[in-house]
């Protein structure tokens, strides 16, 4: 039985869209797997499930491309926003999202960053705003910084994120036992209070073009160590968002979102 998706992307992070509100779409990880392989699959970053939910617009359910189900994924979340229609509420692991539709994409308000050791979440006690902790490689010029935006990030302050090799240090921060749920690793160059270029090791999909929560906790971070002000523009490898974020109140994320073509799968040729 043909299963039709939707191949979508949000600066170059992409996603196989199922929409699953007319009826059940059967998600396992090793089918979110198989779908996501590049070689033998359709190919994407996340693989995204639609469905009716009891206290929103539509339930939101993300895979990464390892199989692993997640709580949040903001380039997804405006990608889902623009087929929902304006004014959508959108339900995730991590929390209901508001959006609102823009002339190229979506702007979502991704909620409250938290702080707290245990709400990232790490290991054990430690000050979440400047972690005592480096990596091999990496040279930071200021301590990193851990936080929540739904799912897990660390920040690393860097002269030139673009000088790094991410393939080869992402990994082993990403699976660093300090960080018992894994997590996503943003290299982050300051270029000055407006603007922030950044690149992102995801945990469970590797190097991407861009990262919509990373883009939110690497701007809330700069913000709160005094580094960049609200309205931060982040550049990212696919290009930029803007987010706005005050001490105290939610996240707001804005950039683009597109709908590359329609397909259909038969969705028995994968694994159940
Ligand atoms: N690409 C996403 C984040 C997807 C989930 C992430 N890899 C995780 O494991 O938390 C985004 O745009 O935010």
């Amino acid at each position: 039985m043909p299963q039709p998706f939707r191949k979508m992307h949000g600066l170059g992070n992409d996603f196989v869209v199922f929409d699953a509100r007319g009826g059940a779409v059967a998600m396992s990880a090793a089918r979110a797997r198989a779908i996501a392989d590049r070689h033998f699959g359709v190919g994407c970053d996340q693989l995204v499930l639609i469905e009716p939910s009891d206290v929103a617009t539509a339930r939101m359910r993300i895979w990464n491309a390892d199989g692993g189900e997640v709580e949040s994924c903001g380039n997804a979340t405006r990608c889902v926003a623009t087929l929902l229609g304006d004014g959508a509420t959108i339900e995730t692991l991590g929390g209901v999202l508001d959006a609102s539709v823009t002339i190229d994409g979506a702007s979502v308000d991704m909620g409250a960053p938290r702080f707290e050791w245990d709400a990232v979440p790490l290991a054990y006690a430690m000050d979440t705003l400047a972690l005592p902790l480096a990596w091999g490689g990496v040279e930071t010029i200021a301590p990193p910084m851990a936080l929540s935006v739904g799912n897990p990030h660390v920040i690393l302050f860097v002269a030139d994120a673009d000088a790094l090799d991410i393939e080869a240090l992402g990994r082993p921060i990403e699976n660093d036992p300090i960080f018992p749920e894994r997590v996503n690793v943003n290299f982050a160059t300051i270029e000055s209070r407006t603007r922030i270029r950044l690149r992102v090791w995801e945990r469970g999909s590797g190097a991407t073009l861009a990262c919509g929560t990373g883009a939110c906790a690497t701007a809330v971070a700069a913000i709160r160590a005094g580094r960049a002000k609200s309205g931060v523009t982040v550049a990212l490898s696919g290009g930029d968002l803007v987010i706005d974020w005050q001490p105290g109140g939610t996240i707001r994320m804005t950039g683009p979102a597109t709908h590359v073509f329609s397909g259909e799968i038969d969705l028995a040729a994968f694994p159940a």
